[in-house]
């Protein structure tokens, strides 16, 4: 006989809680919505730090009456903020460079189901209200259908926490005349995923794109016997392995794109580091605006010459305008060995005049430096 579930009447109550919380953040939104409005008019900045902190601690105040931890509420409203940020963001940019785009052609690593396909439709669900996916096999092609016009946009890997920078990405940087427009970061919960039936035990082959594996080396220290075979991405290895359809045959990818090939999860979360964030970028061939009330980046390339002390020379120019670096990287010249060209990221708007001197004291003890992208950083940090 049917016993009726003793937790549906409680949890009917959570559900109906649930719609009123969900419906009280949507009104939330909406009053930011309205605030970016007033900042535009008074050209105000987006960020506010002293009133976030002073939010924060009178709702902590306040949890405290139910008993509500503060840890607890710290994170709950690091979320909150971060979208009304991001939200107010994305009005402001949309407002300067009056491009509501409503439909757009992107390019990524595909097939679908690849940490990439995940970055690019996040990306798009902010910006655009259509979009038009386009699968690329290679890093190189996502480049070239940008540049030639196929596709409007491409998204691509730059970064990763455990395995740092995407060398591959640099090299293409090099040669493009393309522009960084954005970038989003996207947790990976890196999975192994094999066919219905298998257990861990029985693999002996694993599949992915070359980057998880480097991801996840001391993870994979524990499975020596592992053959390891590199694909294009990691949605072609998952392809591969479902196609198989065998139990000993596993892939390296994510649990969403695992459940579009009909793959089960048999472990997850095992790169070497436990946040495992992966930085995109998205490129363009027209340059954006980036408007003076919101945290940008700015992306440099740059040569220095070979004397002692050329790179520190170029990065005091840096700290003398009191710009902040956020990331460092050089990669080699292709056909002049030993020369190497230097990414830098900065904290900063590329027509701020400070980034406008500095740049101009940097062209002046260089050798070759080119701007690659202005663009809003997505690093909402409190
Ligand atoms: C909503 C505002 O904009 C930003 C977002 C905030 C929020 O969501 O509470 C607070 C301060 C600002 O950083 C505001 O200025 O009030």
């Amino acid at each position: 006989m049917m016993t009726d579930n003793p937790l549906l009447p409680l949890r009917d109550k959570i559900t109906a809680l649930d719609k009123q919380l969900l419906t009280l953040i949507a009104q939330r939104r909406e009053l930011s919505n309205q605030v970016v409005n007033t900042k535009i008019n008074a050209n105000i900045p987006v960020r506010d730090l002293e009133r976030e902190r002073i939010l924060v601690k009178t709702l902590i105040e306040t949890g405290k009456q139910f008993a509500l931890d503060e840890l607890f509420i710290k994170r709950l409203y690091q979320v909150i903020i971060e979208d009304s940020v991001l939200l107010q963001q994305r009005l402001l940019q949309q407002h300067l460079n009056h491009d509501v785009i409503k439909s757009a052609k992107i390019a990524f690593l595909g097939p679908k189901g690849s940490y990439s396909h995940s970055a690019m439709r996040r990306y798009a669900a902010n910006h655009f209200d259509q979009i038009e996916e386009s699968s690329c096999s290679s890093f190189k092609d996502i480049f070239e259908k940008v540049e030639k016009a196929d596709v409007d946009f491409g998204v691509v890997p730059i970064e990763n926490s455990s395995s740092g920078s995407i060398n591959e990405v640099y090299d293409l940087l090099q040669k493009t005349n393309l522009h960084i427009i954005g970038e989003i970061s996207l947790p990976i919960d890196h999975c192994i995923l094999a066919n219905k039936q298998a257990t861990l035990d029985e693999i002996d082959t694993v599949y992915s794109h070359p980057q998880p594996f480097q991801q996840c080396t001391n993870f994979l220290e524990k499975y020596t016997h592992w053959k390891i075979i590199y694909c294009d991405s990691t949605s072609s290895a998952m392809e591969t392995v479902a196609k198989q359809n065998k139990t000993n045959v596993a892939a390296i990818g994510n649990k969403d794109g695992g459940e579009l090939y009909g793959l089960q999860v048999l472990e997850h979360n095992f790169a070497n580091q436990k946040e495992n964030i992966t930085r995109f970028i998205i490129l363009a061939r027209q340059a954006i605006n980036v408007s003076d009330q919101i945290s940008a980046k700015t992306t440099i390339l740059m040569k220095t010459g070979q004397q002692a002390g050329a790179l520190v020379d170029a990065l005091l120019v840096l700290r003398n305008h009191n710009i902040a670096m956020t990331k460092l990287e050089s990669r080699p010249i292709h056909g002049n060995p030993w020369e190497e060209m230097f990414y830098i990221d900065l904290q900063g708007n590329l027509d701020s005049i400070v980034m406008q001197q500095a740049l101009k004291e940097l062209s002046t003890i260089t050798l070759f430096l080119k701007v690659l992208g202005c663009y809003p950083s997505d690093n909402v940090a409190q």
